[in-house]
């Protein structure tokens, strides 16, 4: 319990420190943290850079606490018999750090300039950690940019040093972390995307927080961090009775497609089809009907009067009603207005994704969050940040985590913002909750991605789970099952034909290589 609270909790600077606070107050004395901190950071560090293979560690030790940690750090890797350098580019340090300094050197660790690094055969950055407070300038920009260019191995400690803890934008300059440490908590500033490029391999060293603590600083907390393979666990195989019917499974409709993007509505449906579900209808243009059959010849289609461009002209009388979901949007192309506007006022669950997300823009953001507020039924929004600064104009210059976390507030609707650090928030009594998907590759980064995504949401979401489940589970099947294909494939591999007709075989993967 106290792990699976302190794994998925996402602090932020002031909130770790209260916290850490909380713990020194109760008797734990700093030293012997920062020693329980470092010893564990040691140990993971000899797993993944063993003594033979890099003998060579040169320590970059900052001012504060984080370089405190890194000389302990130095100390214990000293011990091993690694031959071990020190550089750090201030003069004056917080008392601990200076005693730990002392007490490197009585040892004999040199204390070096920076040009004597190069030789390293791996570099542990302990500049700044949560504390860092402002730009990084001068000689300690120069060494940050130095160190980049040289190609060894770099593990930072809690945060590479540049980074904000909060919002994960550069701090003038930033270590290019290979491996990242993150002590305690994940620091929101991590699982941001403008961290991203700096942080590496992430991963948390837990140094036992008491659950109290962590309730007492975090409250009703908002932010979490998903665990991929607890996810995958918890959400699949999707089961079903051994006396169901189709019916009973769900039924989805697609809302999808027009002469100009008839592959979207064809991807759309590959993802929902992998997620098993009972029924399957796609609403097209008429003339897409030959070639949808051909390539989901399971579905039923329904071929809609078409417009002179090639788009749906309406809906006709076809009974929503009868759909467990609908799914709308992809392919549809900008002049499905009147279409999208049904839908939306239909009580059924709801995905709109893309041209849906477009549509429902141009209603302007006053009548977007009337609109989106009278539903009596879940509704999914998944645009990518385009699409969302279309919706929301007012919030372009916000910071994106806070952006969505203020539309979701206002429209009340799951909004799942798509990007490399995916996050998916949900409107609930006690606020806003929003989960990061901390794990995906930029091979998605290809035209289709996101259909795929849509078609599956949709499938999750008419068997009866929850907005935020298949809003959450479909974002993790989609970017793992594209993580196990790019080191199969390279990332050149995962075009979203492959990702889609791949989805049900990662999932074996996953139950049977345990
Ligand atoms: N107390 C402990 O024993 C523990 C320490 N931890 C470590 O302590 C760190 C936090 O320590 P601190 O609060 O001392 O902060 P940091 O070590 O992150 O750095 C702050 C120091 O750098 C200076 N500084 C800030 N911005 C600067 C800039 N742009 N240019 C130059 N100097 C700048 C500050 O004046 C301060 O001296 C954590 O990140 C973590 O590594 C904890 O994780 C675990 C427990
Ligand atoms: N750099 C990246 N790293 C990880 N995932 C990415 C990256 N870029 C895009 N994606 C994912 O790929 C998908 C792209 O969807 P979208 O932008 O809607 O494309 P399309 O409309 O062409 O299908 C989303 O799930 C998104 O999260
Ligand atoms: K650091």
């Amino acid at each position: 319990m106290i792990e699976s609270l302190s794994s998925q909790a996402i602090a932020t600077a002031s909130q770790m420190q209260a916290i850490e606070n909380l713990i020194f107050q109760a008797g734990m004395p700093v030293a012997a943290l920062m020693e329980k901190v470092a010893i564990r950071i040691t140990q993971r560090l000899t797993e993944l850079y063993p003594v033979q293979s890099h003998p060579h560690v040169g320590i970059l030790a900052g001012s504060g606490h984080n370089g405190g940690d890194a000389l302990v750090v130095a100390r214990e890797l000293h011990h091993q018999g690694r031959q071990v350098k020190i550089y750090t580019p201030f003069a004056k340090s917080k008392p601990l750090t200076r005693v730990h300094g002392c007490y490197a050197k009585s040892l004999g660790i040199p204390f070096v300039s920076l040009e004597a690094l190069p030789d390293c055969d791996l570099l542990i950055d302990g500049l700044f950690g949560f504390g860092l407070a402002r730009d990084v300038v001068g000689d300690v920009a120069i060494a940050i940019n130095t160190i980049n260019n040289w190609q060894i191995p770099i593990g930072s400690i809690d945060l590479p040093s540049g980074i904000h803890t909060d919002h994960g934008g550069v701090m003038g300059t930033a270590i290019q972390a290979t491996s990242t440490f993150c002590l305690g908590l994940w620091k929101r500033g991590l699982l941001t995307e403008s961290a991203t490029p700096y942080v590496g391999n992430l991963e948390r060293i837990s140094f036992d927080i008491p659950e109290k603590f962590i309730l007492q600083v975090l409250g009703e907390h908002h932010l979490w961090r998903i665990n991929p393979q607890q996810c995958l666990l918890k959400n699949f195989p999707i089961s079903r009775s051994v006396i169901t019917h189709k019916y009973e499974i769900g039924h989805l409709l697609l809302v999808v497609g027009s002469q100009k993007y008839g592959g979207a509505a064809i991807l759309a449906a590959m993802g929902a089809k992998a997620t098993g579900i009972g029924m399957l209808s796609i609403a097209i243009p008429n003339s897409l009907k030959p070639i949808i059959l051909a390539q989901v010849p399971d579905a039923l289609v329904i071929d809609c009067p078409e417009t002179e461009s090639g788009e749906i002209a309406s809906l006709a009388d076809l009974d929503l009603q009868k759909y467990q979901a609908i799914t709308c949007g992809c392919g549809l192309s900008l002049d499905a207005f009147p279409i999208v506007e049904q839908v939306i006022n239909s009580d059924r669950p709801l995905v709109l994704d893309a041209d849906g997300l477009n549509a429902l823009a141009s209603m302007g953001k006053a009548q977007i969050i009337e609109k989106l507020n009278q539903r009596n039924s879940s509704i999914i929004l998944t645009p990518h940040w385009g699409e969302f600064c279309r919706l929301f104009p007012d919030l372009r210059e916000v910071e994106r985590l806070e952006a969505l976390q203020t539309a979701v507030n206002q429209t009340k609707a799951t909004i799942l913002l798509k990007g490399a650090r995916t996050a998916i928030a949900v409107p609930d009594e006690a606020g806003t909750q929003t989960w990061i998907n901390p794990e995906s590759t930029p091979a998605l980064a290809r035209g289709g991605s996101g259909d795929v995504l849509a078609g599956m949401i949709g499938g999750i979401l008419a068997q009866g789970i929850s907005a935020k489940d298949a809003a959450i589970a479909a974002t993790v099947w989609h970017s793992q099952t594209a993580i196990w294909l790019a080191k199969q494939r390279t990332e050149m591999g995962v075009d979203p034909v492959t990702l889609a007709q791949n989805l049900l075989p990662f999932l074996q993967f996953s139950k049977t290589d345990k």
